[in-house]
């Protein structure tokens, strides 16, 4: 069945899209998606956006809202694949909401540079600071400041979702209020190599070289995609050596460290290491409960518990950019059904992130806090000694290697001193029926749970 069937349902998901997100984010994402083909089977509806980068970038930030608001309008809607429209313009600029109705080849020296690229939610007032990124939040604090920064290029190193470009944008914010006709320019590095293949197909590379030197600021984002890609390495040279030698300001980000990105030209590298490295460690408990905190303190209107907040820092540990849709699914959900915030609703609906994100724990480890909890020796997890005062223990620790680990009875028997797997079998029956026989029992081993799981 063809999409049209959907449009007026569509118009009303789009209406409380941009009611949910805002006129701004409405028009730079979501008013340019078209419907695509539904398929009945699997209740799949396709969404068409302009580009590839549109498609990734809608997917990543709004499915969830998107999905909902399909859902509670025309319930058969139950997945979105989100692409770019078959034909659309690889070359296509980012688009901001000024730019949203422009053609999308828009040649390159005409295409707009700067601000419009800039998401406006990413700026240093909403960056949280924390142990991990301090280093990264004061460079790039630096690189927007008025005064030349000692170092350049700055070379921002994080794995996925952990504030790379939320920083980059925010050099862009801040030095665009200190510089009100700055040239400010964010890219990723694929879309530096599709507009320099484009440039070159239509013979106006003189014209891609001018438009990147005359940018005061260049953020190029996901450096690593470069590799292995050598004519964009060769241009993306000739960008830095121009850039930096005009003493314009550089900044690069990537997943791994300058040293890792195999495959990418020495000489790029060195340019890069030149200035200074700095790298985001990933978001430990304390700053994960300061980012939720700081986002819900911007929606007084929600109501989250302290205990659903300590839930989702705990649990969803990888990166922030799950911890924020952990979140925000949540509120979208309360707000379309009406229910409370709750640990089970969390508990119901992000049931995908969490097991994902639930920590592989390990039997030793299991043993190192079994033997600190009830303070005996760790040789005693392998011993042959049949005291009650360590066989108990021993069994608690094959019950929660059982429970928390996928290991098998004989591999948790071999890691518990060569014991037989049948001796396993009978410590994981007893501290089961130990627990709902006995109330300390069940509170010791709930204690060495939270423990390991926190
Ligand atoms: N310290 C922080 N304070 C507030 N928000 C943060 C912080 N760190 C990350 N975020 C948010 O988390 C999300 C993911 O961050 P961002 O897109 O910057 O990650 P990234 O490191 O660039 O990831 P990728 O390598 O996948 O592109 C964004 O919405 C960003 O605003």
């Amino acid at each position: 069945m063809g999409g049209s069937a959907f449009e007026s349902d569509w118009q009303n998901v789009a209406s409380r899209l941009r009611r949910d997100l805002g006129a701004q984010i409405y028009g730079q994402w979501i008013r340019s998606i078209a419907l695509g083909d539904f398929c009945e089977l699997t209740g799949t509806l396709e969404l068409l956006t302009p580009s590839d980068f549109s498609a990734s970038w809608v997917s990543d930030h709004y499915a969830d809202r998107i999905r909902l608001a399909w859902s509670s309008i025309n319930p058969s809607v139950r997945q979105l694949k989100i692409r770019a429209r078959p034909g659309a313009a690889r070359v296509e600029m980012l688009q901001g909401a000024a730019a949203a109705e422009r053609p999308l080849a828009a040649p390159v020296d005409e295409a707009l540079p700067v601000r419009s690229q800039l998401d406006p939610r990413m700026t240093f007032a909403n960056f949280v600071k924390g142990q991990t990124n301090a280093l990264a939040l004061s460079a790039a604090e630096r690189v927007a400041a008025a005064e030349r920064p000692l170092f350049n290029p700055l070379y921002l190193q994080a794995a996925t979702g952990q504030g790379k470009t939320h920083l980059m944008h925010a050099i862009g914010h801040a030095y665009a209020e200190v510089n009100p006709n700055a040239q400010i320019l964010y890219m990723s590095a694929e879309k530096f190599m599709m507009e320099f293949v484009s440039a070159m197909r239509r013979k106006e590379v003189m014209e891609f070289k001018a438009r990147l030197r005359a940018v005061d600021v260049l953020l190029i984002d996901d450096i690593q995609f470069i590799i292995g890609k050598v004519s964009t390495q060769e241009e993306f040279l000739h960008t830095v050596d121009a850039i930096i030698g005009a003493g314009k300001r550089l900044v690069v980000a990537a997943d791994r460290a300058p040293q890792a990105l195999d495959g990418v030209d020495q000489r790029i590298l060195s340019r890069l290491s030149m200035g200074l490295v700095a790298d985001i460690q990933p978001a430990d408990l304390e700053l994960r409960r300061s980012i939720l905190n700081q986002r819900l303190a911007n929606m007084p209107e929600t109501q989250v518990g302290e205990d659903v907040i300590e839930f989702l820092a705990r649990t969803i540990s990888r990166n922030v950019r799950e911890l924020e849709g952990g979140l925000n699914k949540l509120i979208a959900y309360s707000q379309l059904t009406g229910k409370p915030i709750t640990r089970t609703l969390a508990e119901e609906q992000l049931k995908d992130i969490l097991s994902a994100c639930r920590r592989r724990i390990t039997i030793d480890e299991i043993q190192r806090a079994v033997c600190e909890y009830y303070r005996i020796d760790r040789s005693e997890m392998s011993s042959k000694r049949r005291a009650r005062a360590v066989v108990r223990p021993r069994q608690v620790a094959m019950y929660l290697a059982k429970v928390m680990t996928p290991r098998s009875y004989p591999e948790i028997g071999r890691k518990f001193g060569g014991r037989d797997h049948s001796t396993v079998i009978h410590a994981v029956r007893l501290v089961e029926d130990l627990r709902r026989m006995d109330n300390d029992m069940d509170n010791d081993v709930r204690a060495l749970l939270r423990q390991l799981e926190a």
